[in-house]
């Protein structure tokens, strides 16, 4: 029986098949190369933990996800991004998927518009032509889901994402998946790896996984703790574990006050 991930998966070909169908790769390069200039997602993150020694924080524009249905109805993506800007957050994350997390494209473009942040495009990708356009709607990060593509698609997504001057969150689940990024990374000195602590496919959330994975990440990435922090003692305990940076959404998303919730989770 198909989960999740795999409806996912299957949904966005069919996307994506339309998308390119409609506008061709010159023509989504073009308009990449319209776009503002990266801003250097890992750099905000390394930057910030080298001044801090806490681990930096992006923070996510979440509306709804599968696992919790509607998390915010009061969602104004350009305002949520200046409280996130205001309370201390590094970069931002904003889904844009729309069957599963009521995301959008413009969300994104106008989160990124209101504030100086690096912006991570939260999305699912199954093909490099995904890569041009979230490069076309002004995104400074892509992120590539280990469970998602085998190893030449995510070596592909991640040579697109550098070709555009972008970063590229790769994301693990399990020491199958971790050993598979560090070989995708192998030899660079870029690397951003993110343990999700939530199976993308039964949904469980457990910080042992950041803690369990933590050790096998190749040695000079920036390690990513993803999903499932909602205190202080939470960011402690991943932070313990080796996290350089923490991607955050229902948390901060679930607050009627972001900014104060956003300082506070940093406190
Ligand atoms: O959040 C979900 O239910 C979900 C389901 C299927 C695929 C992806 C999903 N979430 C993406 C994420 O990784 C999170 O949005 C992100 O790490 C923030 O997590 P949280 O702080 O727990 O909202």
């Amino acid at each position: 029986m198909s989960d999740v991930l795999d409806r996912i998966a299957a949904y966005k070909r069919e996307d994506v098949a339309a998308r390119k169908a409609a506008v061709s790769q010159d023509a989504i390069e073009a308009r990449a190369r319209e776009a503002s200039p990266p801003r250097g997602f890992r750099a905000a993150l390394a930057d910030r933990f080298s001044e801090t020694g806490r681990p930096a924080l992006i923070a996510e524009i979440k509306k709804a996800s599968p696992s919790k249905g509607l998390i915010r109805a009061d969602f104004d993506p350009p305002a949520l991004a200046q409280a996130y800007e205001r309370g201390g957050a590094s970069c931002l994350s904003v889904l844009t998927d729309g069957p599963s997390f009521q995301g959008d494209d413009a969300y994104l473009t106008a989160a990124r518009a209101a504030v100086a942040l690096p912006c991570l495009r939260k999305d699912f990708l199954v093909d490099p032509w995904q890569v041009a356009e979230s490069r076309a709607l002004g995104a400074d990060c892509i992120l590539i889901i280990m469970d998602m593509v085998d190893d030449a698609l995510a070596a592909d997504l991640l040579a697109e994402a550098t070709r555009w001057g972008m970063d590229a969150l790769i994301e693990t689940h399990d020491a199958d998946e971790m050993a598979r990024a560090a070989k995708l990374v192998q030899g660079r000195d870029d690397a951003l790896i993110g343990v999700n602590n939530r199976s993308l496919r039964t949904f469980e959330v457990d910080l042992a996984t950041t803690e369990q994975l933590a050790a096998l990440s190749p040695d000079g990435a920036l390690l990513v703790a993803e999903s499932g922090l909602f205190t202080p003692q939470d960011v402690a305990r991943v932070a313990d574990a080796g996290a350089r940076a923490l991607l955050v959404g229902e948390s901060l998303m679930r607050q009627a006050d972001v900014e104060a919730a956003t300082r506070a989770l940093l406190a």
